[in-house]
């Protein structure tokens, strides 16, 4: 890969929050949605991270929150889901109003073409993922299907991640969850890190820049981040390094 952005210089997280990305950035990618584990390093990570960020830290993904919530178990993040259209802080599950419309009747569309072809489909509060990394050939189909089905609704966008395309509502999305969060106090007068390895993390790294803040892209792919890591691994010996301790 090119080195076209160069790796972070050493975040100072007394005064910073974290915005970090789910699968790909805190587990690896798995065959199934269901497959994955935050591991022990990462537990610690996170958990020395919201200490020294005094609580400003938040997990941004695309997953549905009752979903992504067992995960994190026990770890006192704030969690977004259904890429942007879920919020929880402390407890208080908010769905941002107008999300989630159109999706029903979509996913009755989608769910036959899904069954027919071997295709996981995941039905979440604002969003519906249909995955083909496990039938990798029906990726042109699938893709122009949730093309097609977000083209003829007013509130429903395409988002194209790593072997699964989805709908979502148009007008939220990581970057509006973050400026969202960015208001709170937990997270406000800090400098916005965002971190994350999907096209929708674009969202964030956006929002992250427009108000003062980073944004830091794993893996290869355009991006507007402003600085990048080859590996996950090298994001974690990085973010341990910044712990000093952990
Ligand atoms: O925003 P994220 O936290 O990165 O969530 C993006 C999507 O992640 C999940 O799918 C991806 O990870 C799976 C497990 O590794 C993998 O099997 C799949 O191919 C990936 O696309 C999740 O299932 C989706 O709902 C999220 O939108």
């Amino acid at each position: 890969m090119p080195h076209d952005r160069s790796a972070p210089p050493r975040v100072d997280w007394s005064a910073s929050a974290a915005y970090l990305d789910f699968d790909g950035t805190l587990v690896d990618l798995a065959p199934r949605p269901e497959d994955v584990r935050l591991g022990t390093r990462e537990r610690t990570l996170l958990q020395a991270l919201t200490e020294r960020c005094s609580g400003g830290v938040a997990i941004l993904s695309g997953r549905d929150l009752e979903n992504l919530r067992p995960h994190l178990d026990g770890l006192p993040v704030i969690l977004s889901g259904s890429h942007g259209a879920q919020i929880d802080i402390n407890g208080d599950p908010t769905l941002v109003p107008g999300a989630g419309v159109g999706i029903e009747a979509a996913f009755n569309v989608l769910k036959p073409f899904a069954d027919a072809n071997g295709l996981l489909i995941e039905r979440k509060a604002a969003a519906i993922a249909v995955h083909y990394r496990a039938q990798p050939a029906m990726a042109d189909e699938v893709t122009a299907r949730i093309d097609s089905l977000a083209a003829g609704h007013p509130g429903l966008k395409p988002v194209h991640g790593k072997m699964v395309s989805e709908l979502a509502s148009k007008e939220y999305s990581k970057g509006t969850a973050l400026i969202q969060l960015s208001n709170h106090p937990r997270f406000a007068r800090r400098t916005p890190v965002a971190i994350g390895d999907d096209t929708t993390d674009e969202d964030m790294f956006r929002a992250a820049r427009s108000v003062g803040g980073i944004g830091i892209k794993i893996g290869a792919g355009q991006t507007t981040a402003n600085y990048r890591f080859d590996t996950r691994a090298d994001m974690t010996r990085w973010l341990a390094e910044t712990l000093e301790d952990c």
